[in-house]
Order: structure tokens, then C-alpha cells, then sequence
């Protein structure tokens, strides 16, 4: 299921909004006129996100627009100077069912001063607040989640033997371990080759279709793109765009770039190769 609603869309409640056939959807993320404020500026100015059970929504904007800091705000990992978030229906707190919700940060080493190896690190996307022991078929899931991302292989190989991009795939593992039902993915792909990013999107294609939500930062939308339909583009810190994804351009990361385009749904001439989509007909 894939369904669409900006925040221009009917309102909608924490427990749920009517669909246009009438059935109850849950609301994944719900975040109205959030703010943050870091070091004395504002850096996310009246942020509303709502996103639906199974929407793959895809964050867009230039380098320093503030995307990482709304997902970090989304997580609770930076506070919120004011407005509101509700993840899967409970209020950003200690409410929230963590264990449902895999978060890949962005850009960091998979490697600890521990030894870990892979497996222990995407082990310990199954372990959470009051849970500090594996569920059962644990191993089975960290191999599964590992598979997924091409790294079964290297299980027992102590991260830091890894390569960057090898490391990145093991902390996006540590996420899917958790068969989350909201995934918030902050530049997942950056610095993977291009056939892992093809896995990934096929990986995160079935989980979309299961009803996981997916956000996920990114700077161009890559072997993402057939699954992306929603894309939010935000500009100092506020949404500039919700709607559908911008066409791809070579200068998205210059600061003047408004990552504003017309889109036209049969606009496969528009995506070329060499702005790195994939564009399947
Ligand atoms: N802890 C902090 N204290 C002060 N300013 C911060 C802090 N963290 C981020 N910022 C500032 O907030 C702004 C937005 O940063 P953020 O990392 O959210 O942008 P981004 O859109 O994710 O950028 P990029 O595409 O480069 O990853 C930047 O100007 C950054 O310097």
C-alpha cells in the first residue's frame, strides 16, 4: 500500500485517518509546526510531517537545510524547541514502541572500541530499553537482516575490518533486524555501490508494501527513485515542497538550488543515467 497525504491533506488524528475507502490508516509520523533550535539559531522552523503506514517518503533539500536535524528531531535524539511529534500514535517520550522504529543515523562508523563483529552489531538492533537479551530466533533474524544487505558472508568479521560502505550496510541491517514499522533512513546509501543501493531499494520496496513507513534522507534519489512518490524538500530548516519528486538535477547540492521542479509522471526522458536514476517504465 502506498498512500500519499501532505500535510495540505484532511486532518488526521494519532490513532488514525479515514482513507478514501473508508478504512481506518495509522498514522506513522505526525509532527506539527516542529522547531528546533541549535547552538542559538533555528534550524527547523514550523516542520509539519505527517506520514502514512506504508508511505516511502524521501527528504530532500541542500547541504545544511537542516534534514538530519528534523529526522534527529523526529527520533528524539535532539530535543524540539516547541510544536508536536506522535510516532506510531504515542507522543515522542518513553511511550513510544521503540522496538518498532529502525533509525540509521547519518554517516557514522559501524565500529566501536569493542571487537564487535557484524552479527553482534546487528544483534544489537533487537535489544531496546527494557529488552537486554535477544528475542528468541535471534541469530536467525541477524542472519536474514545481514542477507539483506549482502553481508551474511562477513558476519563474523569484526566491523572495523569493514570497509566504510560496508559499514554503513551493517548499521542499515542493525535497522531492518528490528522488521521495523517506521524506518527513518538519513543518507543510508551514501558511500554504497550502486548494486547494494539496487538491493536495499528492493529490500525497502517489500517492506513498503508490508506497511513499514519509510523517511529517508537523501540527496538525489538514486536506485531509490521507483519507490520514492513522495518527496518533501526542505529549505532553511522549512518544507519548501511535499508532493511529488522533484526531477533530478546536477547542482542539487548548491546552495542556491531550490530542489523544486515541474514533475510529470511520464517524465522518463527527464531522468537520465547520468543524474544516477534508475528509471524503471
Ligand atoms: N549541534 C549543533 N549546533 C549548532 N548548529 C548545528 C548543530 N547541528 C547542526 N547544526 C547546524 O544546523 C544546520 C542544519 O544541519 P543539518 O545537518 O541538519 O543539515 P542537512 O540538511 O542534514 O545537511 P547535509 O545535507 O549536509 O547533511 C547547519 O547549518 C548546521 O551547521
Amino acid at each position: 500500500m502506498l498512500v500519499t497525504a501532505g500535510p495540505s491533506s484532511a486532518p488526521t488524528s494519532p490513532s488514525g485517518t479515514p482513507g478514501s475507502s473508508g478504512r481506518r490508516r495509522t498514522v506513522a509520523v505526525d509532527a506539527r509546526d516542529v522547531h528546533v533550535v541549535l547552538g542559538g539559531s533555528a534550524i527547523v522552523r514550523g516542520v509539519d510531517l505527517v506520514l502514512e503506514e506504508g508511505e516511502v517518503a524521501a527528504l530532500l533539500g541542500a547541504n545544511g537545510s537542516g534534514k538530519s536535524t528534523l529526522v534527529r528531531a523526529l527520533v528524539g535524539a535532539v530535543p524540539i524547541a516547541s510544536g508536536s511529534v506522535t510516532l506510531l500514535g504515542h507522543p515522542l517520550g518513553r511511550g513510544v514502541p521503540w522496538e518498532r522504529i529502525g533509525y540509521v543515523p547519518q554517516r557514522v562508523s559501524a565500529a566501536t572500541g569493542v571487537p564487535a563483529t557484524a552479527a553482534e552489531v546487528v544483534g544489537s538492533g533487537l535489544l531496546h530499553g527494557r529488552r537486554l537479551w535477544p528475542p528468541r530466533h535471534a541469530q536467525r533474524r541477524v542472519h536474514a537482516a545481514l542477507d539483506l544487505v549482502g553481508l551474511d558472508h562477513h558476519a563474523e568479521r569484526p566491523v572495523r575490518e569493514l570497509s566504510g560502505g560496508q559499514q554503513q550496510r551493517v548499521l542499515i541491517a542493525r535497522a531492518l533486524v528490528r522488521e521495523p514499522d517506521l524506518l527513518v533512513l538519513d543518507e543510508p546509501v551514501a558511500g554504497v555501490d550502486l548494486p547494494s543501493q539496487q538491493a536495499f531499494a528492493t529490500t525497502l520496496s517489500r517492506l513498503a508494501e508490508r506497511g513499514t513507513t519509510v523517511l529517508v534522507v537523501l540527496h538525489e534519489l538514486g536506485a531509490l527513485a521507483p519507490l520514492v512518490r513522495r518527496a518533501v524538500v526542505l529549505r532553511h530548516g522549512a518544507v519548501v515542497h511535499d508532493g511529488a519528486p522533484p526531477r533530478p538535477a546536477h547542482d542539487h547540492d548548491a546552495d542556491e538550488h531550490d530542489h523544486v521542479h515541474p514533475h510529470d509522471d511520464d517524465a522518463g526522458l527527464a531522468r537520465t543515467p547520468a543524474a544516477g536514476l534508475r528509471w524503471e517504465p
